[in-house]
């Protein structure tokens, strides 16, 4: 569960990027956050995984309040929560299948567990047959194949992302969103920030609409709505 009380930010410029979310998300949900540009999307997802923190507020992941989190703690959080950029953030210097061991090899699992799970979920996004391949040598959609591999290897019980179909076309983008579908049936707790407004629409899911830092619409089955 995802639970957010009174939370502010503002970032250091003095820019208030989010200004009073209240707002809870359980466990399995599969839910988007839309708005216009500026809206603070990327802000109030950021946050989640403690990449931004509140200016005030209180903010509990499965039980743990980040606010008293010490920094030393940080990682087992960051273990809890899968995150997927629009860009990939492949190290591009390493194969396919290093990539994803990574994630689990700075969290100390042996190589025997690491073996056995990159190759699972290798196979889940259908790319195991690339796993001796640098990111370099794949279509985009391959590399955020990848990086959602990467996102859930270590089992978090929620993956983030921030605009992951945002680099790729039509096509590709619904290949990302199977494998995001699969994924939540799976259990995991999908947030997504988008400005895909075909995939909103079609997939139906939980939708946040946050402009000028707030919620202003959070609808089970909702609809993209009028932003570019
Ligand atoms: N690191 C930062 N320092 C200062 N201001 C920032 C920072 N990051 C974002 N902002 C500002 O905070 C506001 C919200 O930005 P945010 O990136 O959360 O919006 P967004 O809804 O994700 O936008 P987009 O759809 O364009 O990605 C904007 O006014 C932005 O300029």
């Amino acid at each position: 569960m995802i639970e957010m009380e009174k939370i502010f930010k503002t970032y250091p410029n003095g820019v208030v990027a989010i200004n009073g979310i209240d707002v809870k998300i359980n466990q399995g949900e599969f839910v988007y956050v839309v708005g216009p540009s500026g809206a603070g999307k990327s802000t109030f997802i950021k946050m989640m995984y403690r990449e931004e923190k509140p200016s005030s507020g209180k903010i509990v992941i499965n039980g743990v309040n980040l606010g008293k989190l010490k920094e030393s703690k940080v990682p087992y959080l960051r273990r809890s929560i899968g995150v997927v950029f629009q860009d990939f953030k492949l190290l591009p210097r390493l194969t396919v299948y290093e990539n994803v061991a990574f994630a689990m090899e700075v969290i100390g699992e042996n190589s025997k567990t690491i073996k056995k799970r990159v190759m699972e979920v290798l196979d889940l996004v259908q790319l195991k047959h690339k796993a001796r391949s640098f990111p370099d040598e794949l279509s985009g959609g391959e590399q955020q194949r990848i990086s959602l591999a990467r996102s859930i290897v270590n089992n978090p019980g929620v993956v983030i992302a921030d605009e992951p179909t945002g680099n790729l076309d039509p096509d590709t983008s619904w290949e990302i969103m199977n494998v995001f579908e699969e994924i939540n049936n799976r259990g995991t707790t999908v947030v997504m920030a988008t400005h895909n407004r075909e995939i909103v629409n079609t997939m139906k899911k939980r939708v946040i609409a946050v402009e000028d830092g707030k919620i202003v619409r959070d609808e089970a089955r909702g609809e993209y709505g009028i932003y570019d």
